[in-house]
């Protein structure tokens, strides 16, 4: 009796929301898209709600308001994770800078990142790495052109960003455009570890069931953990034995890796504030292959997407790129800054399509006050920065796709500007976010530089914006274009 009192009088003081059934609570009224419906509710019960999915109470901002309240007034105490049973497989929840609470652990690795691994000067000195995988999309656009086959976007942009962070990271390239290579198999364990941790798993709602784990979610989990964690540890292993053998060799031995894992381990010797174990850095490679592999490919689908169906942007991009890169077909890292329409074109996309539709959920760690609202500790928050974007109030023709609408003012993803925000903001901003800008931009690029593109089959028949939610937020029918040579 005590707790319902308990339960009913916090229930008072709690954000908004739509009053929960009995045990599953308000999970009926997420549907098959989240975002959408999660949208939808905020407009009728206001920019921070509440909701109950089983026992977990979960709140979700949904103006840039309410963000900015999560995410740098409040930062400090709602920058928690929620412990989800999938990425306990293999032990990651306490090795991995993504699971980690806030504490010293996951500070000094977010300041590795930062420091070392995502500043300018480790980007510049690995470029010469990226360069070359950007030459091998090049020749297998050209092949599909020559056959007249199309290409599947999602599908060469997953293999691009393969081989571009394996190679960043530690000079091995895993990409391969045939499709019987083992390219396959590495897409199968990340997506594999992305499905696992965006299925909604009934164990993270419904404690009790844990030890059952009645959808099979955490045994697939340490499937493709225990497969890709293998695969990092051998290249660790490596590139030790090399180094040593390295030394040994007095008459001066091969040259020195420009890539993020000599980097790291340049930064353990005798400094301890930069001293990771193998296993840390294990983990550490295995957060950011998975976290950057995939978001980067699905993205680059959105914006071909966008610029194939928006024939006058394309051709606006195109014509920027033959201004500054000319008739070259390399595009380097120091022309980026000079394509201004094409950064136009790539906000405009995050607007419209978030790759990470409501972040990725973040937890309180005590009770917390916001616009009169108790958020109370280890309640799940979400940001929901698709509702954002869509947002009549916020932009002009939100269901329009206008990259002219970035083009005089100063908008940033930098998590600034907080109707914008992409990447995150506050301390659980996305590390990788230096690397993904140059990746993305370095791709799309070189896919609509070098080639014109056709739909395959009638356009506005097979090509829609249909979409599929999970942590990120698929094309729901995968894009296939025909590449032209020019
Ligand atoms: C289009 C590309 C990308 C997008 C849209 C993106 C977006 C995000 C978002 C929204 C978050 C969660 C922020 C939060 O919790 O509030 C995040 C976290 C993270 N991202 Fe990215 N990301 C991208 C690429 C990358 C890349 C290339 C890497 C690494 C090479 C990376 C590594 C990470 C990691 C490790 C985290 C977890 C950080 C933590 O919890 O402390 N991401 N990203």
């Amino acid at each position: 009796c005590f707790n319902l009192l308990r339960s009913n009088s916090s229930r008072r003081k709690l954000p908004p929301g739509p009053y929960p059934f009995p045990i599953i609570g308000n999970a009926l009224q997420l549907g098959q898209n989240p975002h959408r419906s999660l949208a939808k509710l905020s407009k009728t019960y206001g920019p921070l709600i509440s909701l109950k999915i089983g026992s977990q109470t979960v709140v979700v901002a949904s103006s840039p308001e309410m963000a900015k309240e999560v995410l740098l007034t409040h930062d400090h105490v709602l920058s928690g994770r929620t412990l989800i049973a999938a990425a306990e497989a293999q032990d990651h929840n306490i090795n991995s800078m993504a699971f980690l609470p806030v504490g010293d652990a996951w500070r000094k690795i977010r300041k590795i990142c930062k420091e070392q691994m995502f500043s300018t000067h480790q980007l510049d000195i690995s470029e010469g790495l990226r360069r070359a995988k950007l030459q091998k999309l090049r020749d297998y656009v050209n092949e599909c052109c020559v056959s007249g086959q199309a290409v599947r976007i999602e599908q060469a942009a997953f293999t691009t960003t393969l081989s571009l962070m394996s190679s960043t990271l530690f000079s091995v390239d895993f990409g391969s455009y045939d499709s019987n290579s083992s390219t396959q198999e590495y897409k199968e364990a990340i997506q594999g570890v992305m499905d696992t941790v965006s299925t909604p798993n009934l164990v993270d709602f419904f404690p009790m069931l844990r030890m059952i784990d009645p959808q099979g979610i955490k045994r697939r989990a340490e499937i493709c953990l225990e497969k890709l964690l293998g695969i990092f540890e051998n290249i660790i292993n490596q590139r030790l034995e090399s180094r040593r053998n390295n030394n040994n060799n007095t008459g001066g031995g091969l040259p020195k890796e420009k890539d993020m894992l000599e980097a790291l381990l340049d930064l353990r010797q005798g400094n301890d504030e930069y001293d990771l174990s193998c296993n840390d850095i294990k983990h550490l490679l295995f957060d950011l292959f998975v976290a950057g592999t995939d978001t980067t490919a699905v993205t680059t689908e959105w914006v071909m997407t966008e610029l194939l169906l928006n024939p006058e942007i394309m051709s606006n991009a195109k014509h920027e790129l033959k201004t500054v890169v000319g008739d070259n077909a390399e595009i380097r890292e120091s022309d980026l800054s000079k394509l201004s329409y094409l950064q136009a074109v790539i906000k405009e996309n995050f607007r419209y399509h978030p790759t990470g539709p409501v972040l990725v959920p973040h937890k309180s760690e005590t009770d917390v006050e916001i616009n009169g609202y108790i958020i109370p500790k280890d309640a799940q928050i979400l940001v929901n920065v698709w509702a954002m974007g869509r947002e009549s109030s916020l932009w002009s023709n939100p269901t329009s796709f206008e990259p002219e609408r970035f083009l005089d003012n100063k908008i940033n993803m930098k998590g600034q500007d907080y109707k914008l925000l992409p990447y995150g903001s506050g301390r659980r901003v996305c590390p990788g976010q230096p690397l993904a800008h140059r990746m993305l931009h370095l791709i799309v690029a070189t896919l609509i530089h070098n080639f014109d593109w056709k739909f395959e089959g009638i356009k506005g028949k097979d090509v829609n914006r249909e979409e599929k939610f999970g942590m990120i937020l698929r094309k729901g029918v995968p894009l296939r274009a025909i590449p032209i040579k020019i």
